[in-house]
């Protein structure tokens, strides 16, 4: 097949498919943990440059979408959930789409350099090296343990957060990114699980297409376990709190239960229902890191209206 079977242009490109290329739906919460770890550090942040900032890492982290896009336009093609994408569907030129993330990439490490510290500007631009490079170019066609490795990008965010308040690293933030590090595996199987036939036919080595549905339901368990003491661990320190406690204590059980009974099914029951427990533990990985994020932010909140949120401290 040649190019030009394959690039049928269904039109001009509007401002919505530049929008599309960015992934701004993902981007969300990507945008929402950074906040988090903003608001969350000890070091106030002048409300503009706090919004400044955000600006960029949304942009940083859009830019980098559009790299994966122009990167994967070829499996993008194959897969019937990314064929709409805008390259695939002709609406936006692969070249168009490089030059978008490039250009972006370099304004906004820039700009946030230049508006928070380097710290932050340095961070977002190894976020952006990580996901691009190491996870899109090299990982994710090449061992079945791409979302583990590949997923550090999507954890780095709270951590440039936090580094644009405080400018540098602490436990703090080492800890949310490990909760987005370790959510991440079972937040992408679950969805593998009822996607199998797409990554097969795009030759893209995801665990359910190397190992089979029976690994990958003990790999989202494993994971769904060693998840559940980061949030707790979290609920300890300095930006924890009542809220985090309770949220760690409900949505573990929560994820850990749905983990366990993905786990406890066969493909044939999976079939069965249509994959319903797996598209239900992949809704409620979404609810899961947004809910996360958001009682740290309620803890950070009562702490500001000066209440002892740390009795057990
Ligand atoms: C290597 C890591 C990851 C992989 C392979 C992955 C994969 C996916 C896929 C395939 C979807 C399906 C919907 C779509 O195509 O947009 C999805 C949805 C989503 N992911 Fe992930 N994800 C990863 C990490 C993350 C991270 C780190 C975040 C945020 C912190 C995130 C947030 C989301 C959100 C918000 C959705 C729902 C989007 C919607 O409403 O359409 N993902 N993810
Ligand atoms: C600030 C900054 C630079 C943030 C980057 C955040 C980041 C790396 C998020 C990961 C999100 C994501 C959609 C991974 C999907 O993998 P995929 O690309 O294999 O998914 P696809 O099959 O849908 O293209």
């Amino acid at each position: 097949m040649t190019d030009t079977t394959v690039i049928s242009t269904e039109g001009e490109a509007g401002f919505g498919d530049y929008v599309a290329l960015l992934k701004p739906r993902v981007m969300s919460l990507v945008v929402f943990t950074a906040l988090v770890g903003l608001l969350v550090a000890p070091v106030p942040v002048h409300p503009v440059v706090g919004f400044a900032a955000i600006l960029f890492i949304a942009i940083g982290g859009g830019a980098s979408g559009a790299l994966n896009m122009w990167w994967d336009a070829d499996i993008d093609r194959i897969m019937t959930r990314t064929q709409k994408r805008p390259i695939p569907s002709g609406k936006v030129g692969a070249d168009e789409a490089l030059a978008l993330g490039l250009a972006l990439s370099g304004f906004s490490v820039v700009m946030l350099g230049l508006a928070a510290n380097v710290a932050a500007g340095a961070l977002l631009a190894f976020t952006i090296f990580f996901y691009v490079v190491i996870y899109t170019m090299w990982l994710k066609r090449w061992t079945p343990q791409n979302i583990v490795i590949g997923g550090a990008a999507g954890a780095f965010p709270p951590m440039i957060g936090w580094a644009v308040s405080t400018g540098g690293i602490s436990v703090e933030s080492v800890l949310m990114f490990l909760l987005t590090f370790m959510w991440t595996p079972p937040h992408f199987w679950a969805l593998a699980l009822f996607m199998k036939s797409d990554y097969n036919a795009a030759g893209v080595p995801m665990l359910t297409v190397t190992h089979g549905h029976d690994a990958t339901r003990r790999h989202i368990l494993v994971y769904t376990v060693l998840l559940a003491p980061v949030g707790l661990a979290l609920a300890f320190t300095s930006i924890g709190g009542p809220a985090t406690l309770l949220a760690a204590v409900v949505l573990n059980l929560m994820f850990l239960h749905g983990a366990w009974t993905i786990f406890r099914r066969s493909t044939e029951q999976a079939l069965a229902d249509g994959y319903a427990a797996e598209k239900r533990v992949f809704r409620f990985s979404l609810l899961y890191l947004f809910a996360m994020f958001g009682a740290l932010l309620v803890d950070a909140t009562l702490r500001g209206l000066g209440w002892d949120v740390m009795p057990w401290l």
